[in-house]
């Protein structure tokens, strides 16, 4: 990552009513794809909306690496001229994916299938994290892997010249393993198929079959079941990046936990397989209308309208956590400015993100004055309608760590404190600005 070597403290103090307009960046999941399919498309893709934070500018300059021309046109304009299915280049040099596992993940199976040799690092968080999940699944395409010791970052991948179609049941709802396999298909003969048994984001089917590829899902007893056709000529299309869920999840929670607070968040996405987080606050009783929905782009969005107000406790079921993976951490500060316990189940998979997200959670929140339980696989708050504060986060490179705090921060009795700020550019490098502008205090 590019940001600078020492970490950057930052705090966020109780605030007045947030009012005003909350333009959040594109969307993460969809940018990654939008870059990595414009690079296997014969032509350009010009791509607005796009998201310019460090883990997509990362997964542009590996773009470029494998042979495609990456161009920046304006804010969030970019354009795309892509070597086609099987026509990466071998980079000349390590690909660095910075801070993102969906941006390794993803390249690593779209470059598998093809006989070029690539080395991925990544920064600390992104070396801890787990590797196997993505190159198990490769292997059985036929390419060769070398690792670190667990799986973990370095990792050399020897792409495989005679690919042959996989059939693969992923063993953890994760979009980044289905996506990769997906990817590795498409210079693959035949069928590529992929069995998951909760519905991950599908922005890749979305994508894949908007620039031609054929790609079906079928709900079975099994699972959900996509099937890919394999050697497609993928054709460039115009990506519109929608508004990122995760991001708005910011500056929404912020509204509902400040008093007095109405702001107005445009153009979210609303894909079902992202909308986990709005389900629970709604259920929790929460004051947010959406808005002017459509479809823009292939991807449904609205304009959410968000008020402050009293907010109960709730469970969020094992099946719904796949649907809001990034938003257990604001959704835990949610929590604390409810009354009663919120229990959030199925959410293991917290423990393998940037940062183990149970862990700092718990940790953070004990050192502001919440009341929090954790299993292996549970976060449990007590919530009490309110958060002391006046305690500082430790965030271990994790931006939804670190903006998490901060927004808990704004409504807590003493101002709460995060260790380390940079991380936050990895997925929203206008937080500070933008939250400022609706009356957050945060320096
Ligand atoms: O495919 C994607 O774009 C993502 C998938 C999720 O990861 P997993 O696949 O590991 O659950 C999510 O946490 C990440 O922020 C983005
Ligand atoms: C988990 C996340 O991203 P990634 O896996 O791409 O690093 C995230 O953005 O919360």
């Amino acid at each position: 990552m590019s940001h600078s070597a020492a970490p950057q403290p930052m705090i966020a103090r109780r605030s007045g009513p947030l009012q005003g307009e909350a333009r959040v960046p594109g969307d993460k999941s969809i940018s990654h794809r939008a870059l990595i399919l414009g690079a296997l498309s014969v032509g350009e893709t010009h791509i607005t909306g796009l998201l310019e934070g460090q883990d997509v500018l990362d997964t542009a300059s590996a773009m470029q690496a494998f042979g495609a021309q990456v161009e920046r046109l304006g804010i969030g304009e970019w354009k795309v001229n892509g070597v086609g299915v099987g026509g990466f280049a071998e980079p000349a040099g390590v690909i660095d994916c910075g801070n993102s596992g969906t941006g390794v993940r993803l390249i690593m199976g779209a470059m598998a299938t093809t006989p070029i040799t690539a080395t991925f690092t990544g920064d600390a968080s992104l070396s801890r994290r787990p590797m196997g999940r993505i190159t198990d699944p490769l292997e059985l395409f036929g390419c060769e892997v070398t690792a670190r010791e667990g799986k973990r970052l370095p990792v050399t991948i020897k792409g495989t010249a005679d690919a042959v179609p996989v059939r693969y049941k992923t063993p953890m709802a994760s979009a980044q393993v289905k996506s990769a396999v997906l990817l590795a298909g498409l210079n693959s003969p035949g069928e590529t198929v992929v069995i998951e048994a909760e519905p991950t984001r599908d922005h890749t089917e979305r994508m894949l079959a908007g620039f031609g590829a054929t790609i079906t899902t079928e709900k079975t007893d099994q699972g959900y079941v996509i099937t890919l056709q394999g050697r497609p000529e993928l054709k460039p299309q115009p990506v519109a990046v929608p508004r990122d869920p995760s991001s708005a999840a910011f500056p929404v929670a912020a509204a509902l936990i400040v008093p007095g607070s109405e702001i107005r968040v445009p153009g979210v996405s609303r894909n079902p397989t992202r909308d986990g987080l709005y389900v629970t606050l709604l259920e929790m009783g929460a004051d947010i209308t959406f808005e002017n929905e459509r479809v823009e782009g292939g991807e449904p969005v609205a304009d959410l309208l968000v008020r402050h107000g009293p907010l109960k406790g709730v469970t969020t079921p094992e099946d719904r956590a796949a649907s809001m993976i990034d938003e257990f951490p604001i959704l835990s500060v949610i929590a604390c400015f409810a009354t009663g316990t919120t229990v959030m189940q199925g959410v293991k998979e917290l423990r393998v993100k940037e940062s183990d997200r149970i862990a700092a959670m718990v940790a953070g929140l004990r050192a502001n004055g919440a009341s929090v339980d954790e299993t292996e696989d549970t976060m449990t708050v007590h919530g009490t309608g309110a958060l002391a504060g006046g305690g500082t986060a430790v965030t271990h490179l994790d931006h939804r760590i670190a903006m998490s705090f901060l927004v808990g921060g704004l409504a807590s009795e003493q101002p709460i404190g995060v260790d380390d700020g940079r991380p936050i550019a990895t997925s929203f490098p206008d937080f500070l600005p933008l939250m400022t502008a609706l009356g957050a205090q945060i320096a």
